[in-house]
C-alpha cells in the first residue's frame, strides 16, 4: 500500500481530513512539561492521545525539532503516532542537488510521507519522487503573503508559475505517491489547480491562524475523496494556559475542526 492508500483508509476509519500540525514551539509548550528530560515529545504524546481519533495524519514541521533534543523527540513522535495507527507526514521542505537529496530522502525511512520544494527541478526531487511507498507533496501555491513574488509569475506561456509546478507534478507522479501543497489562503487558486489536476491530492495548510477559507480547502483539497487539510497552532495550543489540562482543548478543537470539515465533504 501507498503513502495515499493508507491516509484514505485512515480518513475512512476515523472520518476526518484533519492533519494535526505538530508544530511543538518551546516557547509555547506548559511550564509544567519544560522540565521532562523531551518537553517537545511529552507535549506531543500528551496532543496524540487527545487527537488521535479525530487525525487522519501527524504533519510535525521540523523547524520545531532542528537539534540535538529535538530529533529524539520527533523519533519518538512518530513512532507513537505509527502505534496509534496515524500516518505521519515530515514538513521538511528539503530538496537539494540529487546526491544530496539521497540523504534527505533518509528523512522517509521513519516519516511516511514529506512536503519539498520544487525549485532546483525534477532532480532535486528524485530520490523522494523513486520512494514509491512513501507520499511527495510538492510545494505549489503556498499560504504566506509572499507566496505571489515568485509563485504567480506569468510565464512566457500565459500560465502562472504555480500552474507549471502543477503540471510537472502531474508528469512526475510516476507511482501515484505526488501530491501538492496549496494554501487555503488562496480559493480561487485551490479551485483552478483542482481544475488543473483532479488526480493529484493537495495538504492545505493555512487556516485557523493564517485565517484561509475552510469551505474551499475540502472543496478543492480532495482527489475522489483524499487528502489534508492541516491546522497546527489551532489545535495543539487551544488549551495554552490551561495548565495540565491543555490537551483536552487541543482533542476540543481537533473534533471541532473535523466536524465543520466535514460538513463540506
Ligand atoms: O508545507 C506546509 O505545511 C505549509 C505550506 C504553506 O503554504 N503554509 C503553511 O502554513 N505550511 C505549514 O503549515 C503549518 C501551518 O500552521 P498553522 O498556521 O499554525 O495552522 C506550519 O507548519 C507551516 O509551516
Amino acid at each position: 500500500m501507498g503513502f495515499f492508500d493508507d491516509v484514505a483508509a485512515r480518513i475512512e476509519q476515523v472520518d476526518s481530513v484533519v492533519c494535526v500540525g505538530l508544530d511543538a514551539d518551546m516557547d509555547r509548550i506548559p511550564e509544567h512539561l519544560l522540565e521532562k528530560d523531551l518537553p517537545r515529545w511529552a507535549f506531543n504524546r500528551r496532543i496524540i492521545d487527545a487527537t488521535h481519533g479525530h487525525a487522519a495524519a501527524y504533519k510535525p514541521n521540523a523547524a520545531f525539532y532542528e537539534d540535538a533534543d529535538g530529533w529524539r523527540s520527533l523519533r519518538e513522535t512518530i513512532a507513537y503516532a505509527h502505534g496509534k495507527g496515524v500516518p505521519v507526514l515530515l514538513d521538511a521542505k528539503r530538496a537539494d542537488i540529487g546526491n544530496t537529496t539521497r540523504k534527505y530522502s533518509q528523512l522517509l525511512d521513519e516519516a511516511d510521507a514529506i512536503t519539498v520544494n520544487p525549485y532546483m527541478g525534477r532532480d532535486s526531487i528524485q530520490p523522494f519522487l523513486a520512494r514509491e511507498d512513501k507520499g511527495v507533496f510538492v510545494l505549489c501555491r503556498t499560504s504566506n503573503p509572499g507566496s505571489a513574488d515568485l509563485q504567480s509569475l506569468t510565464l512566457e506561456t500565459g500560465e502562472p508559475l504555480y500552474e507549471r509546478v502543477a503540471a510537472l507534478c502531474d508528469l512526475w507522479n510516476e507511482h501515484g505517491n505526488v501530491g501538492l501543497v496549496v494554501g487555503a489562503t488562496g480559493p480561487e487558486e485551490l479551485e483552478s489547480l483542482r481544475e488543473q489536476v483532479p488526480d493529484l491530492p493537495f495538504l492545505v495548510p493555512g487556516i485557523g491562524a493564517q485565517g484561509g477559507d475552510a469551505e474551499a480547502a475540502v472543496e478543492f483539497g480532495l482527489a475522489d475523496g483524499v487528502g489534508l487539510v492541516n491546522s497546527s497552532r489551532g489545535i495543539i495550543f487551544a488549551g495554552e494556559g490551561r495548565g495540565e489540562q491543555f490537551h483536552k482543548a487541543a482533542g476540543q478543537a481537533a473534533k471541532k475542526l473535523k466536524n465543520r470539515l466535514n460538513q463540506y465533504r
